[in-house]
């Protein structure tokens, strides 16, 4: 099936958990947008543990050929660490949240401004993870995760600890995600980091669908509905997205699927 993705804003209802709406297969002329954690890769126990299935770097590269290069992957996680687990992926890369972006070429643009604080910071967070068990600290270069995974009953403490914190770092916004709270530039969001990559050639006047599971995708997906393309929310949850797909493997089967088509 090679439809083009067409939707009016009318048409889009709010996705609540129950809904399961299957998404059609992917147009060859859509740009696609890719979520990493929870979306390509299952969740795990902490950042370092999650396991690359062993199809994803051939499926991916299909992918990138198939939609002529328009596939990008958007995450919260840095540039380096997408690069390390997923080294030869060819397409362009948004980390931070966009606070950085890889341009094809393999270039690095740094969207957020650099932070002479930023060791402070990560410090700063490192003393107040120490004062309890289980919590675990992400510094990244623009910002910095709490996780508390592993101590599911601080999830209130970490988020007034995180929120003080935020105070003293106005640039930096609150973001909420899955067992974990973090601090991220202000002026770097995934659905910023969509409407820079449409506007670069590989991306232009395509139908943009955006694929992701946690609650910093939900402004990317809004923003590509906004666009005529789709969201798609993996996993649970209630969402603006239009379709919904189980976790990472019935992901990986609707790829599938669109790349036999
Ligand atoms: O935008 P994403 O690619 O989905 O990245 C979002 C965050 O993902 C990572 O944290 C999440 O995955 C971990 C490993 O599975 C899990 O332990 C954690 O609880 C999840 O929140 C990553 O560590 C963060 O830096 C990303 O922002």
């Amino acid at each position: 099936m090679k439809t083009d993705i067409m939707f009016q804003s009318g048409d889009i209802p709010h996705n609540k958990e129950e809904r399961q709406l299957q998404p059609p297969n992917l147009p060859e002329n859509a740009a696609l947008f890719l979520d990493f954690d929870g979306c390509l890769v299952e969740l795990a126990p902490t950042p370092d543990a999650v396991v690359v299935p062993g199809g994803l770097p051939a499926r991916l590269e299909r992918l990138y050929r198939r939609q002529g290069g328009a596939v990008a992957l958007i995450s919260g996680r840095n540039i380096a660490d997408l690069i390390h687990y997923l080294p030869g992926f060819p397409g362009m890369i948004a980390g931070g949240h966009g606070a950085e972006l890889r341009l094809s070429g393999g270039r690095i643009e740094t969207i957020a401004a650099a932070r002479s604080d930023i060791v402070n910071l990560h410090d700063r967070v490192r003393k107040l993870a120490a004062s309890h068990d289980g919590l675990l600290v992400e510094p990244k270069p623009h910002g910095v995760v709490m996780h508390y995974r592993a101590a599911p009953d601080l999830a209130g403490w970490v988020a007034r600890a995180m929120e003080g914190l935020a105070a003293d770092f106005p640039e930096l916004a609150i973001q909420h995600g899955k067992m974990v709270i973090e601090l991220r530039p202000r002026d770097a969001s995934k659905d910023r980091a969509l409407s820079r990559l449409m506007a670069m050639p590989d991306f232009e006047g395509r139908p943009p669908v955006y694929i992701g599971d946690d609650l910093t995708d939900e402004a990317a997906m809004a923003e590509a509905q906004a666009r005529g393309g789709l969201g798609i929310k993996i996993g649970t949850g209630e969402t603006c997205a239009l379709y919904r797909l189980k976790g990472p493997r019935a992901l990986s089967d609707w790829l599938d699927l669109s790349l036999d088509d």
